[in-house]
């Protein structure tokens, strides 16, 4: 039987995580195990860049924790899928590439120091886990979200790795993108995002570690898919 069909027999809400930091391929994997699995999607990282974003067009400061987590509350966002692509409407508007520049990634990071934020979106990111299971992409999936969740990724990659990758994707749709600038802002999210006094990135306790720096993105999506194969099959 192929990983798909025993996970889709075994699924009852089945939720896995991936966390890790920016362009360790998070978004890849979960994307490809989504589809391979037939399971929603959670893109935690998009929620969070849409918040600054929402804030920035309110006029909102991007220090101001109290309004930023009204402005989390009432926040008026959908995912679409369209041709394979998943579009980001924010208030009617599709800010999908808005959201995806470096400074949004920046700006994110900044809100997301905050408690009273984080507290905000907790709930709305649990209501994404539905029958049909879930693959939920973040820094916080396995350790504060879905702590229950049964199988838990976090991926990694050197800093190196992670600037040549992102420079290329950046620059593949259309934006400009310098390797040191990059590496620069790459290091500055890893400790604000580690050293954060709430839902630090942290592996898990129970989180395989993938580290991904010298394998091709087939050879991480085949081991998550074994070790998801291995999970199910030692619970059936
Ligand atoms: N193992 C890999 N080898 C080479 N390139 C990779 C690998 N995994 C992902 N990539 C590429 O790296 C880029 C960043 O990947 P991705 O967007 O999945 O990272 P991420 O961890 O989700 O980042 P972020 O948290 O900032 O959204 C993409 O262009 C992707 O195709
Ligand atoms: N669960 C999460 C997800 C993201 N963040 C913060 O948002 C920033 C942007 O995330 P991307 O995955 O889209 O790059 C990220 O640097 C984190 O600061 C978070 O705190 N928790």
């Amino acid at each position: 039987m192929q990983t798909q069909n025993i996970v889709a027999t075994k699924n009852q809400n089945m939720v896995i995580t991936v966390d890790g930091p920016s362009g360790a391929g998070k978004g890849t994997l979960c994307s490809a195990l989504a589809e391979k699995l037939g399971f929603e999607l959670l893109d935690s990282g998009a929620i969070y860049r849409i918040l600054a974003l929402a804030a920035i067009k309110s006029d909102i400061s991007l220090d101001d924790e109290i309004q930023l987590a009204e402005l989390a509350r009432s926040l008026d966002v959908k995912f679409t899928l369209k041709a394979g692509e998943v579009n980001v409407i924010l208030s009617g508007e599709d800010v999908g590439r808005q959201v995806r520049t470096a400074q949004a990634g920046q700006n994110a990071s900044k809100i997301a120091i905050f408690p009273k934020v984080r507290e905000a979106l907790l709930q709305r990111q649990r209501d994404f886990s539905t029958s049909r299971g879930l693959v939920a992409d973040g820094r916080d999936m396995g350790t504060v979200v879905f702590p229950n969740a049964k199988i838990k990724f976090f991926l990694d990659a050197s800093p190196e790795e992670r600037t040549k990758r992102r420079v290329k994707q950046l620059q593949e749709k259309g934006f400009n993108a310098n390797f040191d600038e990059i590496l620069s802002e790459i290091k500055e999210r890893d400790l604000r995002d580690r050293n954060r006094a709430i839902a630090p990135l942290v592996p898990a306790e129970d989180a395989i570690i993938l580290d991904s720096t010298h394998l091709t993105i087939d050879d991480v999506i085949t081991r998550a898919l074994d070790y998801i194969n291995q999970c199910v099959k030692s619970t059936i």
